[in-house]
């Protein structure tokens, strides 16, 4: 670990207790590190243990070994520094958006005089500043994915973790929200670990695509994307881009594609 380090993984395992008293080792020895406004994507099989290691690291879920530190912490301790988007963006639909991104401040009574304000310009900073006083129903999915990014953003999170985000949304709303995500992780300067099935999707928006694989879990590849930034459409059709693809599939152990 470094003065730049946000996130440290260290040697952590999940175990699951069956009712019958077998153990199943889910994840072991799982170690890395995120630097400060670092993008790292994370791929795997089905079942490798990407959703176990996020809320791992949330502090959701418990390890059973090791440690995770947020800026040298414990979770415990750092828990307002993690904001989380999945893959439904669950708004409560009684509120409306601008309501809906203030709810983890007022769930923490840390709402104070400047939190619309600040709510009004993440929901800006995404392109619904004409949406604040709408309802999730009269929102595209993509639309609604938008305010739950907003919601996970509104207490300036370090790290921002986002589990399958875009895997509810069709092709064409997937791709603009990939440009858009891009955006705005670069605006809010918070690091990112980002979980797709896609790969093409983890090595375009990623600095880094770490990839869970083995039984038990744990990381098999953790390849540098080296594409310059800000990214755009004609990298996707580069030959190091199609490189980086080829050399994340033969670490998953596919050869065409994971979804
Ligand atoms: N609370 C739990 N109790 C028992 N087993 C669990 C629990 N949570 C996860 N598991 C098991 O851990 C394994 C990994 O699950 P996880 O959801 O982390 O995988 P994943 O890589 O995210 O899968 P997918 O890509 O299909 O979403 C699975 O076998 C799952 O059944």
């Amino acid at each position: 670990m470094n003065s730049h380090t946000a996130i440290s993984v260290n040697n952590v395992g999940v175990s699951f207790r069956s009712r019958d008293g077998d153990t199943n080792t889910v994840l072991q020895g799982v170690d890395f590190d995120v630097e400060h406004g670092q993008f790292v994507s994370i791929v795997g099989q089905s079942s490798s243990g990407k959703t176990t290691l996020l809320k791992t690291i949330s502090g959701l879920q418990p390890a059973t070994a090791g440690e995770v530190l947020i800026k040298g912490a414990p979770i415990a301790a750092g828990v307002t520094e993690i904001g989380m988007v999945f893959q439904s963006p669950v708004l409560l639909p009684w509120r409306n958006n601008l309501a809906n991104v203030l709810l983890p401040l007022e769930f923490r009574g840390t709402r104070d005089a400047n939190a619309k304000a600040k709510a009004k310009q993440l929901l800006a900073m995404v392109g619904l500043e004409g949406k604040a006083k709408r309802y999730s129903y009269e929102l595209s999915g993509g639309m609604q994915q938008r305010v739950a990014i907003c919601r996970a953003l509104v207490s300036n999170p370090e790290l921002l973790l986002m589990d399958e985000p875009f895997g509810a949304l069709d092709a064409m709303t997937r791709d603009s929200m990939n440009f858009e995500i891009q955006r705005i992780w670069r605006q809010a300067g918070c690091s990112v670990l980002f979980v797709t099935h896609s790969i093409s999707e983890a090595v375009w928006l990623g600095d880094r695509v770490v990839v869970v694989g083995g039984r038990p879990g744990h990381i098999v590849a953790d390849i540098t994307i080296d594409l310059p930034r800000p990214r755009d459409k004609e990298h996707r059709y580069s030959t190091e881009f199609a490189g980086y693809v080829s050399e994340v599939e033969s670490h998953i152990g596919v050869t065409a594609g994971i979804s």
